[in-house]
């Protein structure tokens, strides 16, 4: 594409030189991989400034440079006030509005998107069309993976993948949006069809200086909503109207707006609930009629999930027995509520719970359905939100009979450290251990289970690492559980 046609997309700029016809055959944020004709964008990041880079960037070919500060150069500068935003604009323009061509479904909120984007995968497939999934886990195009290293990936990793979803006759892609991607324009220029929101409560208080902040933040999904390029399709703004963080929401959109939820009246509810040891059945009522519903899926907080993935695939048009057949027939999710072997006279569960909100409504259920007594071993992030820490501690004593608190990815920080501030904000006398090395932890309490018993363990999910310093070293909390029952034998 040619210079002049790629900077419409930006029409605020300034150039420090004269543009030739250049022809642009890529754009790049990494001036390590800067190619011939690529166009560098100097993102300022939270380790080091991509405006330090500019050299580089020219010695690997760079045609030109897009900065957000005055900077010297033996190729043309071009000027913006905020090169995140020029960014997404440029790269949507380079890879041609991708999202235009899909059905694209955003998810939002703290707890539930990788869940809500798995089971509208399930229904969309039932459905028979084509999907794409973004988000936690991985990247999929089809039955295809790939590794991705952000919950939502920078706007020119975003609309690279969009546009291989597109060639690869992609219909709908389902994406969860984290506050970090919408505070640092991630997605910009992104079209969305369906905005769908599943709660707020607190996390990355490391980022967001204040809860009112981070809400703003998930927002913005809202308030771009339909604002982009293709007016012609019809658009959807899918609410929980349990969750207060909504009134502000359904302020901001100026889509139509449909509800899900279980206490106040909504347009999409579950009646007469019933969560069991193995499953949850519910009557699943919707403007287009009433089914029944039973899910291997536990815990209220996944009744919230299905609805709210019920209320998204009745904005697509998909029929009440695809929606059934598909939430019924769900297995579950990677590292969400894992059972780790079924048939051992204990309960062993790995989840993703790295919330205090997650990690309480894990536990609620668990105590519903458990016989004997409950271990929980959790840890918290390190160089992530400080604050969550006490209360996580809080919650997992109040709930099991006994904790063992551990490392969850310490990063930059001192391990030790991170579980002091869990413990030291504990507030009552109770049973608990601090066992730094997570193998250890989940051995001793795998190994202490008893008839009856449950052990959860909390905050790694799907993950296979843990992260030291600045190296991941390989683990996986299924695995070490699977060596820890087998050990006992
Ligand atoms: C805080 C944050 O969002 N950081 C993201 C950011 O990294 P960074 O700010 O450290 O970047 P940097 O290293 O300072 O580099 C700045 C710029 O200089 C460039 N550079 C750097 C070196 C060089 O030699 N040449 C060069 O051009 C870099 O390519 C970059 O463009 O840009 C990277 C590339 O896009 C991201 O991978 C990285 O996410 C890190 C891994 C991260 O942990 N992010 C978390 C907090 C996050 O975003 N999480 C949310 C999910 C949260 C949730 O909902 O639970 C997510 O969406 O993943
Ligand atoms: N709707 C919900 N409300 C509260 N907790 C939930 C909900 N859904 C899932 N959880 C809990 O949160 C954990 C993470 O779920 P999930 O991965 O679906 O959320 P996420 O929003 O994608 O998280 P992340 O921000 O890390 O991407 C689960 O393992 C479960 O413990
Ligand atoms: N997306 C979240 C995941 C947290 C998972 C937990 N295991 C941790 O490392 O804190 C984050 O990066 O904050
Ligand atoms: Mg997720």
């Amino acid at each position: 594409m040619k210079i002049q046609e790629l900077l419409k997309s930006i029409p605020f700029h300034q150039t420090t030189a004269l543009l030739s016809d250049t022809v642009v055959t890529g754009i790049e944020v990494d001036s390590r991989l800067v190619r011939d004709g690529n166009i560098f964008v100097c993102i300022e990041g939270f380790t080091t400034d991509g405006h330090n880079y500019i050299q580089d960037a020219e010695l690997n070919g760079a045609a030109a440079i897009i900065s957000q500060k005055k900077v010297t150069a033996n190729i043309p500068v071009i000027i913006v006030n905020d090169t995140n935003r020029a960014l997404a604009m440029l790269a949507s323009k380079f890879y041609q509005y991708p999202s235009n061509e899909v059905t694209l479904i955003g998810v939002t909120g703290t707890n539930g998107k990788t869940t809500v984007t798995y089971l509208l995968e399930r229904i969309f497939q039932i459905a028979k069309k084509k999907t794409g999934v973004i988000g936690t886990i991985q990247m999929k195009i089809g039955e295809d993976t790939y590794p991705v290293e952000n919950t939502t990936p920078n706007a020119l990793e975003l609309q690279k993948s969009l546009r291989k979803m597109v060639d690869e006759k992609v219909e709908h892609v389902l994406m969860e949006v984290s506050s970090h991607a919408l505070d640092l324009g991630r997605v910009y220029g992104t079209d969305y069809d369906i905005a769908v929101f599943t709660n707020l409560s607190q996390d990355h208080l490391d980022y967001h200086s204040t809860l009112e902040d981070y809400l703003q933040a998930k927002s913005l999904l809202f308030s771009q909503l339909g604002n982009s390029y293709n007016k012609g399709k019809p658009r959807y703004a899918i609410v929980n109207q349990d969750d207060k963080a909504t009134t502000l929401l359904k302020k901001v959109t100026a889509q139509p707006v449909l509800t899900y939820g279980c206490k106040n009246k909504a347009d999409v509810e579950a009646k007469n609930i019933h969560i069991g040891a193995s499953g949850t059945s519910f009557l699943l009522v919707t403007p287009i009629g009433d089914i029944d519903i039973n899910s291997k899926l536990r815990g209220m907080f996944n009744v919230y999930n299905m609805l709210a993935a019920a209320a998204c695939a009745i904005a697509s048009n998909i029929s009440l027995s695809n929606i059934k057949l598909a939430l019924e027939s769900m297995e579950g999710v990677s590292g969400r509520f894992e059972v780790v072997e079924e048939e051992l006279p204990y309960t062993v569960i790995v989840d993703y719970a790295h919330t205090p909100d997650s990690l309480e409504n894990v536990l609620q259920t668990i105590k519903e359905f458990s016989e004997n007594k409950i271990y929980v071993v959790v840890g918290c992030g390190g160089d992530r939100d400080r604050t969550k820490r006490p209360l996580m501690a809080n919650i997992a004593v109040s709930y099991a009979d006994y904790a063992f608190f551990t490392s969850d990815n310490p990063r930059t920080e001192e391990p030790y450290r991170i579980l002091e501030e869990m413990v030291d904000g504990l507030k009552k006398q109770t049973a608990y251990e601090v066992i730094l090395d997570r193998k250890e932890a989940i051995y001793k309490a795998i190994h202490q289970a008893e008839q009856g018993d449950v052990v959860l363990i909390a905050g790694k999910g799907h993950e296979t690492y843990q992260q030291i310093g600045l190296t991941k070293h390989y683990f996986d909390d299924r695995e070490v559980a699977k060596q820890a029952i087998k050990s006992r034998e």
